[in-house]
């Protein structure tokens, strides 16, 4: 399995390099602006241990969105199910950084991979501790998941960030208006900037995802129910206004960033990671998206049977 599976990621790189419709890189964070959009990689993490790639898997890209769940796991490993009072689990039918959206359900935003979500999330993390710990808990277990030290964040791509995330200032601002937001809304604000500013490889990214497949093996950093959530939550909104094309096309839980990054999770089969950088109308990476299609297809994966 292992050996066709290895053929068929080396013919999809060749297939999506030769496609070239690759999108466009996020354009309201400068150092994500100036990465060149053609670009792919693949990572599958096995239910037997191994990781089989393609292309540039081995390059670092920054994780953005896909921290939303990692972050998410540290909360509900927390609090539990109590982190559900302060935030919704629906899809949003939204743009991911909608001020609208939050207006209309009076500072309870509807899912915790939205924006404003993933803010309440953060700021509950960061709830009786600093900004620091806060981060080192998020990075912590990541690299507990990957078994994988060489984990951090990319301060450039933070600062950046903080220079031009008017919508976000407005959502953290906005939360702290509806008595939804616990911290000064910048301290929160910083720290979420700096999680969604972690960077990996997508072998990295792959590993990190296989206690959320419920691989053999995984280091147990989530408990199976909790983990079955994330996938019901991934499968739901992992993808913004996309979610139900994700859903149709793919048939898999996945979480996408604005880096251009997908996890995709085959629950007990697989965990895969899937970079590159140029993005659709919705936010998610173009080429990442076809390429989680024509895995999934390939592989006969999918939670639908
Ligand atoms: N969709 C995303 O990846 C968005 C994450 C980005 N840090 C933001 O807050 O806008």
């Amino acid at each position: 399995m292992t050996t066709d599976l290895g053929r068929f990621l080396i013919r999809l790189d060749r297939e999506i390099r030769a496609d070239g419709d690759w999108g466009a890189p996020a354009d309201y964070i400068p150092e994500l602006a100036r990465i060149d959009p053609a670009q792919f990689g693949i990572a599958v993490a096995l239910a037997d241990g191994s990781v089989v790639t393609a292309g540039d898997a081995d390059k670092r890209f920054s994780i953005q969105s896909i921290s939303k769940v990692f972050s998410l796991a540290c909360v509900l490993g927390r609090i539990g199910e109590q982190i559900w009072t302060r935030v919704g689990r629906e899809s949003s039918g939204a743009r991911f950084d909608s001020i609208l959206l939050l207006e209309r359900e009076h500072g309870r935003p509807r899912n915790p991979f939205i924006n404003a979500g993933a803010l309440v999330t953060t700021d509950e993390l960061l709830t009786g501790r600093t900004p620091r710990d806060t981060l080192s808990e998020i990075i912590n277990f990541l690299r507990a998941a990957a078994e994988d030290d060489d984990i951090h964040i990319d301060k450039t791509v933070a600062q950046s960030e903080t220079e031009t995330g008017w919508r976000n200032a407005a959502l953290v601002n906005y939360l702290k208006s509806f008595g939804n937001l616990k911290n000064a809304p910048e301290e929160t604000l910083g720290t979420y900037i700096h999680h969604c500013a972690i960077e990996m490889t997508c072998v990295q990214l792959a590993r990190a995802g296989r206690a959320i497949a419920g691989l053999p093996g995984a280091p147990s950093v989530i408990a199976p129910a909790k983990a079955r959530r994330l996938n019901a939550l991934m499968m739901l909104c992992g993808h913004y206004d996309g979610s139900g094309d994700f859903a149709f096309r793919v048939g898999l839980p996945g979480k996408s960033g604005v880096g251009g990054g997908i996890l995709l999770i085959a629950p007990r089969r697989a965990s895969v990671a899937i970079w590159s950088p140029g993005l659709n109308v919705y936010g998610n990476s173009q080429m990442a998206t076809l390429a989680a299609e024509r895995l999934a297809q390939h592989m006969g994966w999918s939670v639908f049977g």
